[in-house]
């Protein structure tokens, strides 16, 4: 079921941006607005920079020249605060079981949602008390995916989100991504596949070169 929280109105506003990483300019003059309800599709062959340029918008990766700019607040630290970024990493902690890693992000991220319905929502309900080492690695995806949810924050930084997961995991980041939208919240997401978004109004497109 899509989160019915409304979140927060935020504008991302990308422009005149450049990176460079080692010898290579990596890319040049990008430029973009998201608005609220809206996904940016970012596309482009293996080293064309899609990590890069998302690591560049979570504030990872300074940018050589150009600005990034989230309107709707002002100040960096409550910027950071209004994302989630997933990478290829997932950061889970193999001791602990699967709820008490969603827990401490809960903890972290704040947000106040309940762990156990995120985790119901993206298939591991039954695993909450499994040690995570033991999860495979779309299962690993999917507790990556429930952070998403037990937080809720406006602009979501999706770097291939679907990686390692079945049909059914694609058809729920779809649906996630779809429910975050009509809530209001925005999204930048480096996929090459198909992402199963519902409303293709809401899509934009950015191709980047090798
Ligand atoms: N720390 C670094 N120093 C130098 N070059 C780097 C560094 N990190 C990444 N690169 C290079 O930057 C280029 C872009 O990498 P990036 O991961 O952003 O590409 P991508 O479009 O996400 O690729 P993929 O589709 O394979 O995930 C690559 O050629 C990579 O080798």
């Amino acid at each position: 079921m899509p989160p019915t929280t409304h979140l927060p109105a935020r504008t991302l506003s990308v422009s005149g941006l450049a990176l460079r990483r080692g010898e290579r300019l990596l890319f040049d003059d990008v430029g973009f607005t998201v608005e609220p309800g809206e996904i940016l599709l970012l596309r482009g062959p293996n080293g064309a920079g899609k990590t890069s340029l998302i690591k560049c918008l979570a504030g990872f990766l300074r940018a050589d020249e150009g600005s990034v700019v989230v309107s709707g607040q002002g100040e960096e630290e409550r910027w950071q605060e209004d994302v989630h970024f997933l990478g290829h990493l997932s950061a889970v902690k193999a001791r602990l079981k699967v709820g008490e890693n969603l827990g401490i992000w809960a903890a972290v991220n704040g947000g106040g949602g309940s762990v156990e319905a995120a985790l119901e929502r993206v298939g591991l309900g039954a695993l909450f008390n499994l040690d995570a080492g033991y999860l495979s690695a779309g299962q690993t995806r999917r507790l990556a995916l429930a952070r998403l949810l037990v937080s809720p924050r406006p602009i979501w930084l999706l770097d291939e989100p679907t990686s390692a997961l079945d049909k059914a995991g694609d058809r729920l980041v779809g649906e996630l991504i779809d429910g975050h939208l009509a809530s209001g919240g925005l999204a930048v997401a480096a996929t090459h596949l198909e992402l199963q978004i519902a409303d293709t109004g809401r899509i934009r497109m950015l191709e980047l070169g090798a």
